[in-house]
């Protein structure tokens, strides 16, 4: 049974847990390079149309959400690995459901980007 008691040492092990997961995510999902690139292009993009403050809040906390389903995408992915590696009606749909949620937020991340850089390369075009 695990140790439900707080103390300072245990909360900094959770913590380098919680950063080899983000290690995991990095190295282990062939995903992160597309969520990279997305990362990179929107902070840039942020940057160079000057957005307001509103804005960049808008831009980062849809960044964290899409690195954050990724990340629960993948946790469920492996731990059905884990289950069973065999065909099983229960565990497609499990990573259905989770494959499901990341295309969910990234398409509500697409939208929310057309309607905030969407006029501004438009203009920028020259349209
Ligand atoms: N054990 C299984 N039983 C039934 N269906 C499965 C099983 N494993 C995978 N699938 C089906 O195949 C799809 C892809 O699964 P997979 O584990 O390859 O994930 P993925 O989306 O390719 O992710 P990644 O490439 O990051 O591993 C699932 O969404 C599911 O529909």
């Amino acid at each position: 049974m695990s140790d439900t008691r707080f103390t300072l040492a245990g909360r900094l092990k959770a913590f380098t847990y919680a950063l080899r997961g983000i290690k995991f995510l990095w190295q282990g999902e062939p995903t992160t390079r597309f969520h990279l690139a997305g990362t990179v292009l929107a902070l840039g993009g942020a940057w160079y149309f000057d957005f307001a403050t509103w804005e960049w809040a808008f831009v980062i906390a849809f960044i964290g959400l899409v690195w954050f389903a990724e990340g629960v995408n993948s946790a469920v992915e492996r731990a059905c690995d884990a289950i069973t590696l065999e065909r099983d009606p229960l565990i497609g749909r499990a990573k259905d459901l989770a494959a499901g949620a990341v295309l969910i937020i990234s398409m509500t991340a697409l939208a929310v980007a057309l309607l905030l850089y969407g006029p501004r390369v438009v203009a920028l075009l020259g349209g």
